[in-house]
């Protein structure tokens, strides 16, 4: 138990794991068992009853578990009034306005929903923000394992509306391509006027590339997580973070420049 400012010892955190038995889940749940502020009150996964993490008295939750099962979730954790830590991706515009709108009726509950937990992850996709002015083409390359569920991933998701922003500021218009498609899907998806290539093979974890291109010259940001133990610490800093921290915040960035 760490000790708190005015000498008195600081309560472990309780943290209630949702998707628990999954790749992430498991792994969460050894994190937060390896420190000596967190205590794990809660392990649930499909099956098993919600209402588990509110008896064991769990003050945040962890979510990695899938699409589909996360907005109901979510739903629950704000309505009993407990901070919610999400992984889970899945997370369009107006999945957000409508968490916020949960929470609007909740003012003291965290919810932090953040695409990737890997720091340089986060660092790879604000790299790319601020080169995208300066470049005329970007396409975004994911790589992941292929029990991976959704195409494409958060990430690139994330960095492409990251990027397209960062271009309509610049006044840039649309990458030039002069290709035509002689296979559908050939050039890629196209997420707010970004092209993002999904490649799913054996031995992959979460991988990224940003290519960026101009007149006699490239750039390539990338970022590989070859160990799902590298999204941890970014994990933790959210868990310890958004107990402090009412409403809803996206992403990683600001908990990162919190200290
Ligand atoms: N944000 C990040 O840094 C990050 C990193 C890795 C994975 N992810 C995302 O996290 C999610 C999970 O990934 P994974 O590889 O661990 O998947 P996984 O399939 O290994 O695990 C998901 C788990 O959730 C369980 N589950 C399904 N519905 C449930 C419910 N209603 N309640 C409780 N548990 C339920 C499943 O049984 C399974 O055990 C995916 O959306 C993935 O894209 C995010
Ligand atoms: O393994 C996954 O699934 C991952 N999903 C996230 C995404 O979709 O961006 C982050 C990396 C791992």
């Amino acid at each position: 138990m760490r000790e708190a400012l005015d000498g008195k010892p600081d309560e472990p955190i309780r943290v209630g794991v949702l998707g628990a038995r999954g790749r992430m889940g498991a792994e969460v749940c050894r994190a937060v068992d390896g420190t000596d502020d967190l205590d794990l009150v809660a392990a649930v996964d499909e099956g098993d009853e919600l209402s588990a993490v509110a008896d064991a008295g769990a003050r945040v939750v962890v979510d990695f578990t899938t699409p589909d099962a996360v907005m109901d979730n979510l739903r629950w954790c704000v309505d009993q009034g407990i901070h919610a830590v999400v992984g889970t991706t899945g997370f369009t515009g107006q999945r957000l306005d409508q968490v916020r709108d949960w929470l609007s009726d909740r003012p003291g509950v965290g919810v932090v929903i953040a695409p990737n937990f890997g720091i340089g992850a986060v660092l790879m996709m604000q790299f790319a923000a601020r080169a995208a002015r300066f470049f005329e083409s970007v396409e975004i390359i994911e790589q992941h394992h292929p029990r991976k569920l959704d195409a494409p991933s958060g990430t690139a998701t994330y960095t492409a509306r990251a990027i397209a922003r960062a271009r309509a500021e610049a006044g840039l218009g649309p990458a030039p391509d002069a290709t035509k498609d002689e296979v559908p899907g050939a050039r890629g998806a196209e997420i707010d006027g970004v092209r993002v290539h999904a490649v799913r093979a054996a031995g992959l974890v979460a991988h990224q590339e940003v290519l960026f291109g101009t007149t006699g010259e490239t750039l390539t940001i990338r970022h590989d997580s070859y160990d799902r133990v590298s999204f941890m610490p970014g994990v933790l800093l959210a868990v310890r973070s958004v107990v402090r921290r009412p409403g809803l915040t996206v992403g990683l960035d600001a908990l990162l420049d919190d200290g």
